[in-house]
């Protein structure tokens, strides 16, 4: 049965069921532009996700026919004359803050591309662990298309790292839109296919990753981040080891062992 399970907010819908929280951007008349009340919203949810170990993934959406189209340009023009940098450097960071939120959740964020992922809401797209794509998809650094630079919320670090640096600087440089056979191709995405196969992929991801422990799944997000943000092989391969002598220790490991000589699926206790 899916219920909000407490995260009631107006301009970003959440659905728990289960073990699997499903969000939805949902301002579709502006294509799920961020508005102050969205990132409010999508800070307070990824940020509370880190207390919530009943639920150990998510899966991140747009409503309507985009994904989303980045800062709402509308709400509070970007270079409005009054404003000051202050005003300019917290709206800046609150968006930044969902980004990072997302990375340090623990739970593994599965997200729907659908349409435009425009500036902040490409910066979304790359937060999250794996992409999923429809045959619309685009993707652009819109930031460099109105005056901004495109090393933005966290699109910078994330870009180069995943398609390499020299089609980053293509994209960054240019703003040109990032078609989903294209992203597919340099692995930006894991899949493409229409909106309702995605979901039923989605889910079948997330049900594989539900598969692993507790903490096995949480640390193998910990150190895929590590290994996207260290340059060193050693700082990575110490946090390997750290992290499997904390799974091989726990009686979850135990039980996965013993699930698997009695041929039978292992019930988790996270411990
Ligand atoms: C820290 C973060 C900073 C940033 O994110 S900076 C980057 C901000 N984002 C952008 O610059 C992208 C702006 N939007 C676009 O370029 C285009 O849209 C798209 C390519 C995303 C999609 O184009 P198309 O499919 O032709 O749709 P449409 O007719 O342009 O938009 C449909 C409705 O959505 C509104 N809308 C689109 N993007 C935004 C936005 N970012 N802020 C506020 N409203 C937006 C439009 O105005 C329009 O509305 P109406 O139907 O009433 O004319």
């Amino acid at each position: 049965m899916a219920g909000t399970d407490g995260f009631d907010y107006r301009h970003l819908d959440v659905r728990v069921e289960g073990e699997v929280a499903r969000a939805t951007l949902n301002r579709p008349g502006s294509l799920n532009a961020l508005d102050t009340l969205l990132v409010t919203e999508l800070r307070d949810f990824f940020s509370r996700l880190a207390s919530r170990p009943d639920i150990r993934a998510v899966v991140l959406g747009g409503a309507g026919r985009a994904f989303c189209a980045g800062a709402d340009l509308k709400e509070r023009p970007l270079g409005e004359a009054a404003r000051s940098v202050a005003d300019v450097l917290a709206q800046q960071r609150s968006i930044r803050d969902v980004m990072l939120a997302m990375r340090r959740c623990p739970q593994p964020i599965v997200a729907i591309v659908q349409g435009a992922a425009s500036g902040g809401g490409f910066a979304l797209a790359l937060a999250a662990d794996v992409r999923l794509a429809t045959p619309d998809a685009r993707m652009n650094a819109a930031f460099i298309r109105i005056g901004l630079s495109a090393c933005d919320v966290g699109v910078s670090y994330f870009l180069p790292r995943m398609v390499g640096s020299s089609v980053a600087s293509e994209l960054m440089l240019t703003g040109r839109f990032l078609d989903a056979q294209r992203a597919l191709v340099l692995g930006l995405v894991s899949r493409v296919a229409p909106l309702d196969e995605l979901r039923v992929e989605a889910e079948s991801m997330v049900a594989d990753m539900l598969l692993a422990s507790p903490l096995g799944l949480r640390l193998t997000k910990d150190a895929l981040g590590l290994s996207l943000d260290a340059g060193s092989m050693e700082t990575v391969i110490a946090m390997e080891d750290r992290n499997q002598v904390l799974c091989a220790v726990t009686e979850d490991f135990r039980e996965a062992k013993a699930a698997f000589v009695e041929k039978r699926a292992p019930r988790y206790r996270n411990r």
